[in-house]
């Protein structure tokens, strides 16, 4: 072979190795911005797209999502909020509580609702559970409609959770009755609420057994006395038969009666709604259809209010009806408490405060015009406020208003007031109603006492009020709004009728019809023909068809003139001679005297537009002795359509004291008997056609009745309502006869005046057996 011969394939590679290093050397810039480049983008993408795209889930990443979904479940389920909705737990079929699982959570959602529920509380949940014993299937048939009622509000409210229904004879009744259903659920949150309902029966039965369960949880001493205080609520129905137990001292719903009274202990008074009685042979439908509607209204109540609603002085109180003594010095008490580092001095300086504007006030302009002249402009109306804008009468801040509320008063704008009326109070619990029930049919639990004007010009020596009430003989403040007072004062009465659902004894149907005001007295404290714009008020009661009884002072004869028409219009009349007067009204007028006997006269002249009375209230030792024959000059000069005569009922307040009254002053109903029958015959002598109509021996009140209202033998002092609005509403002409109604025979005098659909009841609320009682 020849050395210097070189091989082709070489020849070749060194070829090719030539042309790439020749094409290199000619594009080389491009290659390397372009790589450049490249490399650049390259980074960039690594760069933004970061470790998800480098990393795969680990198992950290995991556990963190976990993690945030636990914490948004633990916002939710904080300690203090309540369960969600747990309906789709129950299948209504367990007797136990069932227990709620976690919410699910998802998407974006938690986390806001985390961060919200850090600043806003979670509404509360209720759940209600349904106890009943039934032996012959009656209580069980009301307690299956009760479910039925409240399962379907629950589907409507999410607040509300599935009601469970249980049988007393197969729980076990220390998971219920001894600290409340004991579940993780129930434990964590809603507010339970029981509701029973309950035959009665006077043979030993599981409900014998119930009974003695709560009477031993209550009793035992390892437990506290009130272990179901941490239930929202409870309330009784009870089932009877009032053929073989016509009423409850014989025996009517006793169990029922019973459980919840016991319930009232084990639960710290959580009644939330009254007791209902049903007699299962006539009206126990319907009165368990009331109550559950009741039930219903009061979940909503809790949990809009959170709460029971809470019991205002003077109006929680169950406060018997001839207690109004007791009730006083249950005010004094409070006030102490209320201020305890006020000495005794600064207390009676706050009592007393009113009396400071008295006296500013005596000097008023008095009123000139003699009866029978034509009225002159009454300076009630206003007084001049030299150009100063006129202040509240009962500011916020002032001791009137906080002595006011004290005593149970709801203040209502600047100048008025309502106050849940003792009578009220007694009229739902079925213990009986005050005179105007037995005299014109007014029960009092459909009654409202209220007035525009919470300032007088009177300082009756009687009136248990005054002492807290601005005086005056002007009115100098400013003019609230008709509307506002008259919302204000419903508002007000609502509400405190409201507060009576817990207090023993109140019946739930009485309860229910309270909520629709019947009747309105213008005759709490103050007067109301002082309010400049009394007859728009009036107006505003009437298209609501609410009655007005209106009582004024007679002491304002141009308010008294130009005053609408009242249902039934009154004057107290305290004294028949002007120095009786003086003594007993202590008006703040000079001319108290003619004021007096202008008002009569105008009374003469709206007798047969409108019913007119005269009050007489007698206080012994001060109107009463040889004062028949000056009262029956008075009813000769007004002749009002009804004479109402009452014993005083003695208040027992310092300012009584001061003036002198005691209980030597509170006349024996036999006595008021013997005046109104010296009264009665005066009236005769005198040609005058009255008679003694009616009486409420239980007040110490007669009525006497012109005859006018005697038809065919029978009085007719009732008020047919019905009438009076229609009348009023046709815009014709009527007169008193016309919207009048036959006086029930119970109410005759002789006959003691108390309403056989109450019962009568001592001081500490036992039935009394004479429901007559004439103490002559
Ligand atoms: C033996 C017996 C005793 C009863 N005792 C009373 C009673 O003391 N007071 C009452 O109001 N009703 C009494 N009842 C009437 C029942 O309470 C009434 O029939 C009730 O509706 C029964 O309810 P239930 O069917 O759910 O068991 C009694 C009935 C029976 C059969
Ligand atoms: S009329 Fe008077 S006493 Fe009777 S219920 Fe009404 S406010 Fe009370």
């Amino acid at each position: 072979m020849d050395m210097n011969e070189t091989p082709a394939w070489l020849v070749v590679f060194a070829d090719r190795l030539d042309g790439a290093l020749a094409f290199w050397h000619a594009h080389r810039a491009v290659f390397v911005v372009g790589g450049v480049l490249l490399s650049l983008v390259l980074l960039w993408r690594l760069r933004r797209r970061g470790p998800e795209t480098v990393r795969a889930p680990s198992p950290a990443t995991e556990e963190k999502t976990a993690w945030l979904d636990t914490q948004v479940n633990k916002n939710i389920f904080a300690p203090t909020q309540k369960v969600p909705n747990a309906r789709s737990s129950s299948n209504g079929a367990s007797n136990k509580p069932k227990t709620v699982g976690p919410r699910v959570v998802t998407g974006r959602r938690p986390a806001v609702q985390a961060k919200r529920s850090q600043h806003e509380p979670a509404r509360p949940s209720i759940r209600p559970y349904i106890f009943y014993a039934s032996l012959t299937a009656n209580t069980k048939t009301i307690a299956d409609s009760v479910l039925e009622r409240l399962t379907d509000l629950s589907s409507r409210n999410n607040e509300i959770l599935e009601p469970e229904l249980l049988d007393l004879s197969y729980v076990d009744l220390d998971d219920y009755f001894i600290s409340g259903p004991k579940t993780q659920a129930d434990a964590q949150s809603p507010g339970n609420f029981y509701l029973v309902l309950l035959p009665s029966y006077d043979i030993d039965s599981i409900i014998t057994n119930f009974l003695e369960h709560l009477r031993e949880t209550h009793h035992d001493f390892r437990i506290d006395t009130a272990p179901l205080s941490l239930l929202a609520g409870y309330s009784v129905f009870g089932l009877g038969d009032k053929e073989g137990w016509p009423t409850e001292e014989q025996g009517f719903c006793s169990q029922a009666i019973e459980v919840d009274k016991w319930l009232a202990k084990l639960t710290g008074r959580k009644r939330a709604y009254p007791l209902g009685l049903g007699d299962v042979k006539s009206d126990v439908q319907q009165a368990a259809g009331e109550w559950i509607s009741g039930i219903q209204q009061t979940l909503q109540d809790i949990l809009e209010q959170g709460s029971l609603g809470e019991g205002a002085p003077g109006s929680g109180a169950p406060v018997e009806s001839d207690d109004e003594a007791a009730e006083e010095e249950d005010v004094g008490a409070e006030s102490e408490e209320e201020f305890p580092d006020l000495g005794r001095k600064k207390r009676q300086k706050l009592n007393n405060s009113s009396n400071a504007v008295d006296v500013e006030d005596v000097g008023g302009a008095s009123f000139r015009q003699k009866q029978n002249t034509p009225l002159a402009v009454d300076f009630t109306t206003y007084s001049a406020t030299n150009g100063q804008p006129r202040k509240a009468m009962v500011p916020k801040e002032s001791p009137t208003y906080a002595a006011l509320t004290k005593q149970g008063y709801t203040i209502v704008g600047s100048h008025s007031g309502v106050k849940l009326c003792r009578w009220t109070k007694s009229a739902l619990r079925g213990r009986g109603s005050c005179y105007k029930n037995s005299f014109y049919g007014i029960a009092s639990h459909l009654c409202m006492e209220t007035t525009p004007s919470l300032s007088c010009s009177n300082k009756c020596v009687f009136c248990w009020r005054h002492g807290t009430n601005p005086v005056s003989t002007t009115w100098r403040w400013e003019v609230d709004d008709p509307q506002l007072i008259f919302d204000g004062a419903k508002e007000g009465h609502y509400k405190k009728i409201k507060m009576m659902k817990g207090v023993p004894g109140v019946r739930a149907e009485r309860f229910q019809e309270a909520m629709r005001i019947r009747h309105c007295a213008l005759s709490l404290v103050g007067e109301p023909i002082f309010y400049p714009r009394i007859n728009e008020f009036l107006g505003m009661l009437h298209s609501e068809r609410i009655s007005s009884f209106l009582v004024c002072n007679a002491q304002h004869p141009q308010q008294l003139q130009d005053l609408d028409r009242v249902t039934q219009l009154y004057v107290s009349i305290d004294a028949s001679n002007k120095e009786s007067l003086r003594k007993i009204d202590r008006p703040l007028h000079r001319d108290f005297w003619e004021r007096f006997n202008a008002c009569l006269d105008i009374l003469r002249e709206k007798r047969f537009v409108q019913r007119t009375v005269f009050r007489l209230t007698l206080v012994k030792g001060f109107n009463v002795e040889d004062e028949a024959e000056g009262y029956a000059d008075l009813v000769q000069k007004g002749l009002p359509c009804f004479v109402e005569v009452k014993g005083v009922t003695y208040c027992g307040t310092t300012s009584a004291a001061g003036a002198g009254l005691t209980m030597q002053n509170v006349p024996f109903y036999g006595e008021v008997v013997d005046f109104v029958t010296a009264l009665n015959a005066a009236l005769e002598r005198r040609g005058l056609e009255y008679g003694i109509a009616a009486e409420h021996a239980h007040s110490c009140c007669i009525l006497i009745a012109s005859k006018r209202f005697l038809i065919d033998g029978v009085w007719n002092t009732v008020i047919d309502y019905d009438k009076f609005f229609n009348s009023l509403e046709s815009g014709e002409n009527f007169g008193p006869e016309d919207y009048c109604a036959p006086t029930a025979e119970w109410a005759w005098f002789g006959n003691g005046g108390f309403d056989p659909r109450d019962e009568r009841v001592d001081r500490k609320g036992r039935p009394k057996e004479d429901k007559k009682l004439i103490e002559i």
